[in-house]
C-alpha cells in the first residue's frame, strides 16, 4: 500500500502534511505519536473513512479495519455479528475457517453469549475478528489492546503476528502501548507535526534479552531442541532466558510452527520508550505514554 504526499487539513490548520508511506502485505506496522498527532486521521483516511484530502493512496481496495470501538448491536450475540458482517460483504461465514482464531481469543465458548454481556476487551477482540471478515489484504486497528489487560493483550497480540505470518496481511497498528507495539511490530513509524518524523526498525539486530515462558516443560524442551536464535542464558522448568538478535516475530514464527504455547514473553530493552523518549518527549513526559 502506498500513500502519496496526504495533507489533511481540519479548519485551514494540516494534521497531516505531506506525509508519504508505504507498507507491505505480512507486515506489522506500528505508529505511534502524541494525543491528536493524526494517527486516527491516517488511518480513517486508509480505511476511506476520510476521502477530502490532498495526495493519493494506491492499494487500499481491501481493508480491514478497528478504528474506535466497533459498532456492535448489544442485544445480539457475536456469532449474529459475525453472520451478518460476513453478509454484508458478500459472504457466508465459516465458521470451520475461523475456529481456531477464535479459540485462542478465548471467544469461541462465548459466540452465543449477547454482546451486551461481553467485557470491553472482548468487544475489542470480536472486532478484531470483524476486521477479518472481508478478506483483507490489509487490517487498520486503533489502539486495539485498549481496556485489556496484560494476558488478553497478549493473546491479542499473538494473534496479529499469526495473521501476518500465515495469512499475510499487512497490520498497521496505533497504540500508546508501547511495550505492546515493540513486542509484535517489524518497524515503528513515530508521527509528529503531520509527518512521519523517524522509523525504527529496532527490534532487529538488536541484542535483547527474552524471557519464554511455556505452558509446561514438554513445550520449553521443543522450543529449546529447535530455537536456534542465540545462546541460552538461563533453562528453568517452563521457562527460558536467551540473548538474541533475531526479531521477535521470527520467534513467534517457530513458536507458532511448533505448536507450543507460550503463556509469556519479555524483552529486557525497552528500546521503542527510550527511543520515543529522547528523540521527541524528554524523559519526564514519560506517562502520556
Ligand atoms: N472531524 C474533525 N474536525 C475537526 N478537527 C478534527 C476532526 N477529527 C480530528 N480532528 C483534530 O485533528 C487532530 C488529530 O486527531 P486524531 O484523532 O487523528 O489524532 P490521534 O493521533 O488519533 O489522537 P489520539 O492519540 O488522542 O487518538 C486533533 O487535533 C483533532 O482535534
Amino acid at each position: 500500500m502506498l500513500l502519496n504526499s496526504i495533507t489533511k487539513k481540519y479548519s485551514g490548520s494540516a494534521v497531516l502534511n505531506d506525509l508519504t508511506l508505504d507498507f507491505n502485505q505480512g507486515e506489522i506496522v506500528g505508529l505511534i505519536g502524541r494525543n491528536g498527532a493524526g494517527k486516527s486521521t491516517l488511518m480513517k483516511i486508509i480505511t476511506q473513512t476520510i476521502q477530502t484530502y490532498d495526495g493519493s493512496v494506491a492499494g487500499n481496495h481491501q481493508v480491514g479495519y478497528l478504528i474506535e470501538e466497533p459498532k456492535l448491536f448489544s442485544n445480539k450475540t457475536g456469532l449474529f455479528h459475525l453472520t451478518y458482517f460476513s453478509g454484508i460483504y458478500g459472504n457466508t461465514f465459516n465458521l470451520n475457517e475461523y475456529e481456531g482464531l477464535l479459540l485462542n481469543l478465548q471467544l469461541f465458548d462465548v459466540l452465543n453469549k449477547k454482546v451486551k454481556e461481553y467485557s470491553l476487551g472482548m468487544r475489542q477482540k470480536l472486532g478484531i475478528v470483524m476486521s477479518l471478515l472481508n478478506n483483507p489484504s490489509y487490517i487498520v486497528l486503533d489502539e486495539p489492546t485498549n481496556g485489556m489487560d496484560v494476558e488478553t493483550s497478549f493473546e491479542v497480540l499473538r494473534e496479529l503476528r499469526r495473521m501476518a505470518d500465515e495469512w499475510n496481511v499487512g497490520i498497521l497498528i496505533s497504540s500508546h502501548k508501547l511495550e505492546d507495539i515493540e513486542a509484535i511490530c517489524d518497524r515503528v513509524l513515530f508521527l509528529e507535526d503531520g509527518v512521519i518524523a523517524d522509523e525504527q526498525q529496532f527490534i532487529k539486530n538488536k541484542q535483547r534479552t527474552l524471557t519464554l515462558v511455556f505452558e509446561n516443560s514438554v513445550d520449553l524442551a521443543a522450543f529449546a531442541l529447535n530455537q536456534h536464535f542465540g545462546s541460552v542464558i538461563h533453562s528453568g522448568d517452563k521457562d527460558i532466558q536467551i540473548e538474541t538478535a533475531v526479531a521477535n516475530a521470527e520467534i513467534f514464527k517457530m513458536v507458532n510452527q511448533l505448536g507450543v504455547r507460550l503463556i509469556d514473553f519479555t524483552a529486557e530493552k525497552k528500546t521503542l520508550r527510550s527511543v520515543y523518549m529522547n528523540k521527541f518527549r524528554g524523559e519526564y513526559h514519560d506517562t502520556q505514554y
